[in-house]
């Protein structure tokens, strides 16, 4: 009766007005708007509010977003001594899941699963993540967190947060332009798991719960951090065709590269290998990004494999001075947009996720009593 498909390739689970994509193009569209005007023009709270709204703000409706999310930054001081408790080894991811979940008994609304309702709750968890995954970066250094600053924009604020110093303007629409890249792919990993959770009817923050946990493996959001592990691991430009060429022999995943819907490079990645070329050139530190050049020449000439959006966040994150174990997570603070809009999308139209799988172990197996078993 129903067709097979292993890791569900080449299926399609649902239908969505959110994103766009055409993978043998390299095309990314939300909501109809082309990725690459979004990422000119655009800042992270306008992307979120299309995502969400289907339509760009005006300018009221963007300065009362903006307002709304400046004002839900706080989490509650529960919150901060849950991490106070966590041990210090805890994951990123960890902590951020650990975090979301423990919002939801917090939210105002929570038991509210109107649109209106949801909407609140993703505009405090929206605004909740990053003061969430800089607290604990600030905990775990053994600092207090930093309040967060009641004027600037959204990755302004995170960066600020980390390090309690207002940031360098340039970095920070670096950081805002990664965070509207990120926000929202089709029906990637996380998206799934967190449209799974929801047509159970399940609420809001066990979807995004669930999303955080998909997030982090290495072969989805979790790539970006074991890029940055692989430059380290190279060390120098020098060293890069020794170390790709016996990769490649060993038959081993680069991570960064392939993707189940792109066969041409991922549009995200252009953008994110601009950025990171112009915080080389501003920076004077050439070395993570001719690196990551010379990785792509050999990957490509080598193998036909398009290059996805975790390869050159990995450079544009470090340059930026962002420690590795928080690259997943600014996936995740992005991301969280998407996941949303598609929980949404999911309650409007629900009927329950349950694919079937194909049984392939024995039938009727005897029981055999404990002391007759071998
Ligand atoms: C935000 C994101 O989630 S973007 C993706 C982030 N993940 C990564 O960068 C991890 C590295 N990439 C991968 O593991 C894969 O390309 C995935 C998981 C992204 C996509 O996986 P799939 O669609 O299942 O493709 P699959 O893994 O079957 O690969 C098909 C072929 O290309 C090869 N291949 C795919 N990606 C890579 C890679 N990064 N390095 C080396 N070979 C690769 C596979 O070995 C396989 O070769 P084979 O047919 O000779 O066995
Ligand atoms: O779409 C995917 O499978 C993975 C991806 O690029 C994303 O989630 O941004």
């Amino acid at each position: 009766m129903t067709q097979s498909s292993k890791g569900l390739e080449g299926i399609i689970a649902a239908q969505t007005g959110i994103s766009y994509i055409d993978g043998e193009h390299g095309r990314l569209l939300y909501r109809g708007l082309d990725i690459n005007v979004l990422a000119e023009h655009s800042t992270f709270e306008e992307t979120t509010s299309l995502l969400w709204y289907g339509k760009l703000p005006n300018h009221k409706q963007y300065e009362s977003f903006r307002r709304k999310m400046i004002e839900n930054r706080l989490v509650p001081n529960e919150i901060i001594a849950l991490l106070l408790l966590l041990p210090k080894k805890t994951t990123v991811m960890g902590v951020l899941r650990t975090a979301v979940s423990a919002l939801a008994p917090f939210d105002p609304e929570t038991g509210d699963n109107s649109l209106d309702a949801n909407v609140n709750k993703s505009i405090r968890l929206t605004a909740a993540m990053p003061t969430i995954v800089a607290a604990w970066e600030r905990i775990r250094n053994g600092l207090w967190p930093v309040t967060p600053s009641t004027e600037l924009d959204h990755a302004a604020n995170f960066l600020y947060m980390l390090t309690g110093k207002e940031p360098d303007p340039a970095a920070a629409r670096v950081l805002d332009q990664c965070l509207i890249l990120h926000a929202d792919h089709g029906l990637n990993a996380s998206t799934f798991a967190a449209r799974i959770t929801a047509s159970t009817l399940s609420n809001l923050h066990s979807a995004i719960t669930s999303a955080i946990g998909t997030l982090r493996g290495p072969l989805h959001g979790g790539a970006n951090e074991q890029v940055m592990r692989m430059l380290l691991e190279i060390g120098d430009v020098d060293r890069v065709d020794h170390y790709m060429r016996g990769a490649l022999a060993a038959r081993k995943k680069i991570m960064g590269f392939g993707h189940r819907v792109y066969k041409a490079d991922d549009p995200r990645a252009a953008w994110l290998r601009s950025l990171a070329e112009e915080l080389a050139e501003t920076t004077g530190n050439q070395r993570w990004y001719l690196m990551s050049e010379r990785i792509r020449e050999i990957v490509q000439s080598e193998r036909s494999l398009p290059v996805n959006v975790d390869f050159y966040s990995a450079p544009v994150y470090y340059t930026l001075g962002i420690p590795i174990d928080l690259f997943t997570p600014i996936f995740a603070i992005s991301r969280v947009a998407g996941w949303t809009a598609h929980v949404y999308e999911q309650y409007a139209d629900n009927r329950l996720i349950r694919p079937e799988s194909e049984y392939v172990g024995p039938v009727d197996v005897p029981y055999l009593l404990l002391d007759q078993r071998p």
